[in-house]
């Protein structure tokens, strides 16, 4: 699609781009974290877009599981290929957001790219990365991370998976005891995979050391055939990623190698010594760093789903504001503008809080290096938090802007249903969002109560500023609200622990306590992330140097979303004595104010997200806005059009018709 050539378009598309007052291509460098990078994304699309290779045959929609897995799986391993041929090289890390959408429906070797990899790169010593990351990322090996089980998901300790070492031949005994330690949902784990990262109980010398990663050949490398003691397959039919083959895994006293334990945090000696890691939790790194990539990847969806719902809101006409005037865009009416623009405001909000997570996960991996573990109960909060808000933000985000397309947002041509089930996945993987954000409050409980002690966690370094929750604010600056943030998380967790305290005090046990005040202290991890949210949001736009255009647009977008999130949870700032009812009051006329001065923008930011058609795959968010045509086409791909009758209607309705003459 020629974007220069303004014939093809719809006008109402049109005339929402010329009311642009910014830069789209500077705002476009801001999303992607640079002009390079921008560049580098698009170098990347190209090379997918024109590729026929990635084209399906026939809409997913219609193909049977074996076909969905296998047409996915072609797809993948051609991208593999493609990428692995580039001379310039690549970092998949970087540029995993520029291939969103060329996959569509979960792919079979996602896990391989996004854990499998980054466990050998993070839990294996360097004889085992010698051994086994060239061959990974050659491709050579396809591997996935095999934790959860039939009966434990959440609950790492209580893993039942045995890994029993043997000094008498140096191995360890892999073994499956009962029907609920079957390993069960890891991706690619069904079919694909030949090698998996094991996570099981490590025993040795009469003694269990908790979850340790082992990496365990699945498959013999020439046939592909399950090895002996190994038994393999595919859970089944989800809600959706229907093209991978999440699978489950036994074993019946399956031997390895002692140097197939990963080593790089703790070992098991020769004899069966244990040798302990320097902080008991660095084997739960691979989950740690797939959490600080779902936030951008949350970001990705929005970003998807809100290009579709502001495109089609400004081609779709319905009913009427005057009467008896010609029906207006739905995104004139202000009620679908507080579905839509708010959206696009949440997507700038998880770019910025996934850069500055992802800064922070840096220089703690580089202070690690130098033995130094510090920061990992910060960077466990912190990349919890955000994990989970990220994931449950942008699901509502997704689901609003399918609700916001109207019956429409329904048909899977759309491409919002499976954006939404491919985004709400992640409230639950890597991590169950409620219990992500217990482990939250644990940090906020714990560092609330040692104020005063010197940490280094700047997250946390609120918690010791108990003046400020005196000091209810009457200046209405973006910063000021951010206070607000503050004061409300500050007060929400003082409440959280003077209850488990009292309760304690009465006799209670910490832990009955904790569960009988666990509704309050979701609301404290809840507040504090947000708080961390907005004052990313904040600082990262006070701080850029970009245009006027730009930086007027992202400060209404930073300002909608404080406001915004403030109304959704106003009890909480009233309580505290934050805001003033009056002040809310306020608040909630300047949001309006601000969804009308973003109206006339909100087509052009969504453009400057720069989603080519071909990756979007939506008939209603296509760049032209020709939805209607493209619904029609799409709908006589049905494979029900090919007869005008059906051979169903010979088998069973005419039967039922005739029955009764
Ligand atoms: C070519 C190169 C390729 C490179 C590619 C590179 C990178 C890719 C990167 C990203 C990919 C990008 C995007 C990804 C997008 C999509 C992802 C695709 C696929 C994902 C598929 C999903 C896979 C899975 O789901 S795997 C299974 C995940 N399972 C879980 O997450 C289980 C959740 N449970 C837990 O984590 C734990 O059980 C727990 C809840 C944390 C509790 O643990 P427990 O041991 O019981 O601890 P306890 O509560 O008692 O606390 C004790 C103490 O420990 C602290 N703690 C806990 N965890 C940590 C930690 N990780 N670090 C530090 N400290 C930790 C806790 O706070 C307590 O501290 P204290 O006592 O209070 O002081
Ligand atoms: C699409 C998909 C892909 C996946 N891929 C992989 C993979 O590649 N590898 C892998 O190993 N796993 C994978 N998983 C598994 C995933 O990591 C687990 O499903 C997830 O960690 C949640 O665990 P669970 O299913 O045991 O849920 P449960 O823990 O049983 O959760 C059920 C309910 O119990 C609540 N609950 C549990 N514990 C607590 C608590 N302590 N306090 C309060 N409430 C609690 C939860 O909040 C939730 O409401 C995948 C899952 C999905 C859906």
């Amino acid at each position: 699609m020629d974007k220069n050539n303004e014939r093809e378009c719809n006008e109402d598309l049109i005339r929402e781009r010329r009311k642009c007052n910014f830069n789209i291509e500077e705002l476009t460098n801001i999303v992607d974290g640079g002009k390079a990078r921008t560049a580098r994304r698009r170098e990347i699309q190209r090379l997918l877009i024109n590729d026929p290779e990635f084209l399906d045959e026939i809409p997913q929609d219609y193909m049977s599981h074996e076909d969905r897995y296998s047409n996915e799986l072609r797809k993948s391993a051609h991208l593999m290929q493609k990428l692995a041929d580039q001379e310039s090289g690549h970092d998949i890390h970087q540029d995993i957001g520029a291939l969103t959408g060329i996959l569509k429906d979960g792919n079979p070797l996602m896990v391989h790219l996004s854990m499998f990899i980054p466990a050998i790169l993070g839990q294996a010593n360097s004889e085992q990365q010698e051994k086994w990351l060239g061959r990974s990322l050659r491709n050579e090996i396809i591997g996935t991370y095999a934790q959860t089980e039939l009966g434990h998901g959440t609950f790492v300790r209580g893993l039942e998976t045995r890994a029993t070492y043997d000094p008498t031949v140096e191995e360890f005994v892999l073994h499956t005891p009962t029907i609920t330690a079957t390993k069960w949902w890891p991706g690619g784990l069904g079919k694909t995979c030949n090698y998996c990262v094991v996570m099981a109980q490590l025993y040795t010398q009469g003694r269990c050391y908790g979850p340790h990663p082992f990496i365990v050949q699945l498959r013999d490398e020439e046939t592909h055939r399950s090895l002996p003691g190994i038994t393999l397959g595919e859970i089944g039919p989800r809600l959706g990623l229907n093209s991978n083959d999440n699978g489950f895994l036994k074993f019946e006293n399956h031997r390895i190698p002692r140097t197939n334990m990963l080593m790089k945090h703790s070992q098991v000696l020769k004899d069966g010594t244990y040798v302990k890691p320097l902080h008991n939790k660095l084997s739960y790194g691979t989950m740690m760093l797939v959490r600080v990539g779902i936030v951008g990847a949350c970001s990705r969806s929005l970003q998807y789903a809100v290009t579709i719902a502001t495109r089609y809101s400004a081609v779709r006409h319905q009913s009427e504001i005057v009467p008896g005037q010609p029906e207006p865009q739905i995104l004139d009416y202000q009620t679908q503008q507080y579905k839509v623009i708010p959206q696009i405001a949440s997507v700038f909000a998880l770019i910025f809080s996934a850069r500055s997570l992802s800064k922070i996960q840096s220089s703690v991996t580089a202070k690690l290096k130098d033995g130094n573990t510090d920061l990992l109960p910060e960077l466990h909060s912190l990349s919890s938090g955000l994990k989970a808000l990220s994931s449950s933000d942008a699901s509502w985000g997704v689901e609003v802007c399918r609700l916001a397309c109207g019956g429409h947002g329904y048909l899977a041509s759309s491409n919002l249903p499976r954006t939404y089930t491919g985004t709400t996945c992640a409230i639950t993987y890597e991590g169950e969002n409620t219990v992500l954000l217990l482990q939250v409050a644990r940090y906020l409980i714990k560092s609330y109560r040692s104020i005063g002690k010197e940490t280094g966690a700047s997250s946390v370094s609120y918690l010791a500023d108990q003046t400020s929750l005196a000091s209810s604010s009457s200046s209405f600056s973006n910063k000021a609200l951010v206070q607000a943030f503050k004061l409300s998380a500050l007060s929400l967790v003082a409440e959280a622990e003077a209850r488990l305290q009292k309760l304690c005090d009465m006799g209670q046990e910490f832990y009955h306590a904790w569960n009988y005040c666990s509704v309050l202290l979701l609301k404290c991890a809840e507040a504090h992330t947000r708080y961390y949210i907005c004052e990313k949001y904040e600082q990262t736009v006070d701080s850029l140097k970009a245009s006027e255009g730009v930086k007027n647009v992202l400060q209404s977008l930073c300002r909608l979303y404080l406001i915004y999130h403030i109304t959704l949870t106003h009890g909480d700032f009233l309580k505290c004595g934050a805001l003033t009812p009056r002040n809310i009051a306020v608040l909630e006329g300047e949001m309006c104010d601000l969804l009308a001065v973003l109206r006339p923008q909100a087509v052009s930011i969504v453009d400057a997200f720069d989603i080519p058609d071909e990756l979007l795959g939506s008939t209603l968010g296509c760049w032209d806005g020709n939805v209607y045509q493209r619904l029609y086409d799409e709908a006589l791909k049905s494979p029900l059009n090919k007869t005008d009758v059906p051979d169903a209607y010979y088998k069973y309705l005419l039967p039922l018709m005739k029955s009764s003459l």
